[in-house]
């Protein structure tokens, strides 16, 4: 599939487009639909094939997770973290298997080594022309501390301490190689120029680091950093240090609230506000019809496996749990109850203000309303409150009114695209959601640069070291203005 070589509407950015790569399905019960990829032994050739898919389709990059422990208590809400390719493994796949999209991979910088990190990132971006991207996420998941030779995770703001300062001390790093620096002149014999090779000499708490790096500066200079975060101090390290800020943003209106607050807070520490991207993740099920996508969405919602009763006793979603939930959620008590058993209009009056935001969210999904030809049936309650992403079902030109709606009025710039499961659901995505994008000039139809910072309208930093010779003071926080790409 060909993409041709118009661009997005004069004037305006066009949306940024992720695919967030989860090999088993983003959907909780996406690995069980027929035909879906479902086995971790294969992952190698999915990824491949989704990455080319999201190539030839023009996506600005492909998005790698991570998360650093495992368990059987990920088998039912999170399967696809439970066995996985390591990130910074499957980019460096990519960069030989890709020509043109983005690469982003997670890292952890609460269990980072800020040379170990700059040496890989900054390899990476070699090798794969200009292309790597990486989230750094401080971790919510407990067990990582002992799977990392620690008595305990460490407390948010101790994170992102840490996390600061990792960021600091690669851009540090990164810049080793001065304009120069190389010289390589077989004439002559001189190989380098030790005054332009610049040591980091960062003194951090967390990340002390001598230097120099012993990898050439990255094609992009700095590899863009995309953030993750939920607290306070993860909204300050957006507002300080990201280039993409990753947002988990509910609604719309809360989403023109959120990007406004990032893009002042990031205006306020002196940056250009337009050059923090807001990306928030959408989760699409796409059918030819409505119909179809709701009856595809029904059938995954079937597949998820709660029950009334104890659920022979494994984690996930026990039965006391789902019962429990679901009470908590409709405001009153039930006897033992027959999941697919409607919801009555007398019992739907009577629920909570959470239960019918639930009840909202059901309409909003799959259509159904209780009394109707679609009634809602308690399992569609208690699965769709377990499913925490924003789900949009519908045709391919419902999903990009749902897209440009939230670019719009909710001042989001683009998209990480989460797919319900690897099979035909994400190339409904490329090949029916894409082009109705572009023939609203909305996406662009075509790469205009090499990079990932030029897919996504990033300028190229100077070298910090450089930059500090030009400027007498040291520079506090080594964030610098870019040069054109
Ligand atoms: C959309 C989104 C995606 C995230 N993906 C990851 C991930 O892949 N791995 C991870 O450890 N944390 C991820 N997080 C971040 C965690 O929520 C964060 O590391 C954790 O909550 C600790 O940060 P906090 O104290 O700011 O919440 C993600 C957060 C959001 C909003």
């Amino acid at each position: 599939m060909e993409t041709t070589t118009t661009d997005a509407a004069p004037g305006r950015a066009p949306i940024i487009i992720g695919a967030m790569f989860r090999a088993v399905g983003a959907y909780p019960s996406g690995w069980r639909y027929p035909g879906a990829h479902h086995d971790p032994h294969q992952d190698a050739e999915v990824i491949r094939a989704t990455a080319l898919e999201a190539e030839a389709a023009g996506l600005d990059y492909i998005f790698f997770g991570d998360w650093l422990a495992t368990g059987p208590d990920l088998e039912f809400r999170d399967p696809y973290l439970a066995a996985r390719i390591e990130p910074l493994s499957a980019v460096g796949f990519l960069a030989g298997v890709t020509s043109r999209i983005g690469l982003i991979a997670t890292v952890n910088a609460t269990y980072s080594d800020a040379y170990t990190l700059a040496r890989i990132s900054a390899s990476v971006d070699r090798l794969s022309g200009g292309r790597l991207g990486l989230n750094i996420v401080t971790g919510a998941e407990p067990r990582a501390a002992a799977n990392h030779g620690r008595d305990a995770h460490w407390g948010n703001d101790h994170r992102y301490d840490s996390a600061e300062e990792l960021i600091d001390a690669l851009r540090l790093l990164w810049d080793s190689w001065g304009d120069g620096a190389l010289v390589a002149d077989q004439e002559s014999g001189v190989y380098l120029d030790p005054t332009k090779l610049h040591p980091a000499g960062f003194q951090g708490t967390h990340h002390p680091v001598a230097g120099p790096l012993n990898v050439l500066r990255p094609v992009q200079g700095h590899v863009p950093l995309v953030h993750a975060g939920t607290s306070a101090r993860s909204r300050r390290l957006v507002h300080t240090r990201a280039d993409l800020a990753l947002l988990g943003l509910t609604n719309l209106t809360d989403a023109a609230a959120e990007t406004d607050a990032v893009r002042r807070e990031a205006a306020a520490q002196g940056r250009d506000p337009h050059e923090v991207k807001i990306i928030t993740p959408v989760l699409p099920i796409l059918g030819g019809t409505l119909e179809e996508a709701w009856a595809i969405h029904d059938f995954l919602v079937s597949l998820v496996p709660v029950s009334p009763g104890p659920h022979d006793g494994r984690e996930g979603f026990p039965g006391t749990r789902s019962l429990a939930v679901l009470e908590g959620l409709i405001g009153f008590p039930l006897a033992a109850f027959d999941l697919d058993a409607e919801v009555s209009p007398e019992d739907a009056g009577a629920f909570s203000r959470g239960g019918h935001r639930l009840l909202q969210l059901v309409e909003q999904r799959s259509g159904r309303v209780p009394g109707t030809h679609r009634p809602v049936r308690w399992r569609d309650l208690l699965v769709n409150h377990l499913v925490p992403y924003n789900v949009v079902v519908g045709t391919p030109a419902l999903v990009a009114d749902y897209l440009q709606s939230w670019h719009e009025a909710g001042g989001v710039d683009g998209f990480n695209i989460l797919t319900p499961y690897l099979g035909d659901q994400f190339e409904r995505f490329t090949r029916g959601v894409i082009p109705e994008l572009q023939a609203r000039g909305l996406f662009r139809r075509s790469y205009s640069g090499a990079t990932l910072r030029s897919h996504l309208g990033l300028t190229v930093p100077e070298n910090v070291h450089e930059q500090k010779r030009e400027q007498p003071a040291a520079v506090a926080n080594p964030i610098s203005a870019g040069t054109p790409v």
